[in-house]
């Protein structure tokens, strides 16, 4: 069975996505595609060669009978009601992050997948899939280093747009820590607190950065993680598990290392792309594979992205209080009792 894919912007990651669905991945193809920009849709079609129909809006692409999956692409804001309005339609949906931009918003993607009666969602936090990531929650959960107490990570872009704003630190860019950490060592977050250290002159005026996110949980680890998105030099995600027998460390990037004019050293990526391109490629084969055999999907679903959406509010609303804010979720619904864990890698 090949799934038919209707994809919801073109731009950088939809492209990505076209590619690794058309010229990589086994169990689908791209049948139709929409952009705000109708040049960007053309063009994705010219670059891959695509056998697809270009429509001028989302809901013309999610009526198309050849549609079975709503990939998810666009921009933020735009998410929420792409995702709703395909959920309604009975169809499956890939969205990347963040489901929505509110909590509020990622509810109303849970109510619509309720009242479906079947889930039919997976949101795109990739870390789940990543073999390092993977590794450290095995080692976390065999007990290797003990009870897990601390967690020291960093996010750090090189540079970002000039569009890039102070929360987008949090809804943007520490999206992906709060994913992937609560589910590394099984707890859920209590409170957050900001920090922010002396500004680097290599930001533009309107932007706090770096920022350092202080988060317990209610197990009562504390984890701190760097979002520095003008590190200058690379593109580089750390995490440490500290735990009461040992610690944990995500592995680096494979790559050589060199000797020359006087230095041992090893490269440092400056994309993201290229960081977690494993991880897309399984997760995205992932997703096909469970509809297929299981009849949904079995990634991150709706509950993962309503998770992440409230723990950013309280990380937005610390950024601009300065206090420690709590993070209040309500009860997972038994719909969302199942836990999503990658078991593919
Ligand atoms: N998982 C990851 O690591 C990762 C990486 C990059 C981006 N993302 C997420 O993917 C999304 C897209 O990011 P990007 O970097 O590709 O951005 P982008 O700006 O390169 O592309 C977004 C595209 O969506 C189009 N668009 C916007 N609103 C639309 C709408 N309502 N209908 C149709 N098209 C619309 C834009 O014209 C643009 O072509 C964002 O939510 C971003 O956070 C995730
Ligand atoms: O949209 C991107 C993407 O999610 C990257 O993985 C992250 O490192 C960037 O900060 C963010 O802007």
């Amino acid at each position: 069975m090949t799934l038919g894919f209707g994809v919801v912007g073109t731009g950088a990651i939809g492209r990505e996505h076209i590619n690794r669905i058309t010229n990589k991945l086994a169990g689908g193809k791209i049948v139709a595609v929409t952009d705000v920009n109708q040049e960007s849709a053309k063009q994705t079609v010219d670059q891959f060669g695509l056998d697809a129909v270009i429509y001028p809006n989302d809901k013309v692409l999610i009526a198309d009978e050849n549609v079975d999956v709503v990939l998810v692409t666009s921009w933020g804001p735009a998410h929420e009601a792409t995702v709703v309005a395909a959920v309604e339609a009975g169809k499956y949906v890939f969205c990347e992050k963040p489901l929505a931009t509110t909590a509020e918003g990622c509810m109303r993607i849970v109510e619509a997948e309720m009242k479906h009666g079947k889930k039919l969602v997976q949101v795109g936090f990739m870390r789940r899939y990543d073999s390092g990531y993977v590794q450290l929650k095995q080692a976390i959960e065999e007990g290797f280093i003990g009870e897990p107490l601390i967690i020291h990570a960093a996010h750090r872009n090189p540079t970002v747009d000039p569009r890039y704003t102070t929360d987008m630190a949090v809804v943007d860019t520490l999206i992906h820590e709060i994913d992937v950490l609560h589910w590394l060592v099984n707890d859920d977050y209590k409170t957050v607190q900001v920090v922010f250290p002396k500004k680097t002159k290599n930001a533009l005026e309107h932007l706090r950065d770096p920022q350092l996110f202080i988060i317990e949980t209610k197990g009562g680890i504390v984890i701190n993680v760097e979002v520095f998105v003008n590190c200058k030099y690379g593109y580089d995600i750390q995490c440490e598990v500290v735990g009461e027998e040992g610690i944990v460390k995500l592995p680096e990037p494979a790559s050589i290392s060199f000797r020359k004019e006087a230095t041992l050293g090893t490269k440092i990526l400056t994309d993201w792309k290229y960081r977690f391109m494993d991880a897309y490629d399984v997760e995205i084969q992932d997703f096909m594979d469970a509809i297929v055999k299981k009849g949904e999907p079995q990634g991150p679903d709706s509950w993962d992205g309503y998770i992440a959406a409230v723990t950013a509010d309280a990380c937005v609303k610390a950024q601009q209080t300065g206090e420690k804010e709590a993070i209040t979720l309500q009860e997972r619904p038994a719909f969302y009792r199942e836990t999503t864990v990658c078991e593919t890698v």
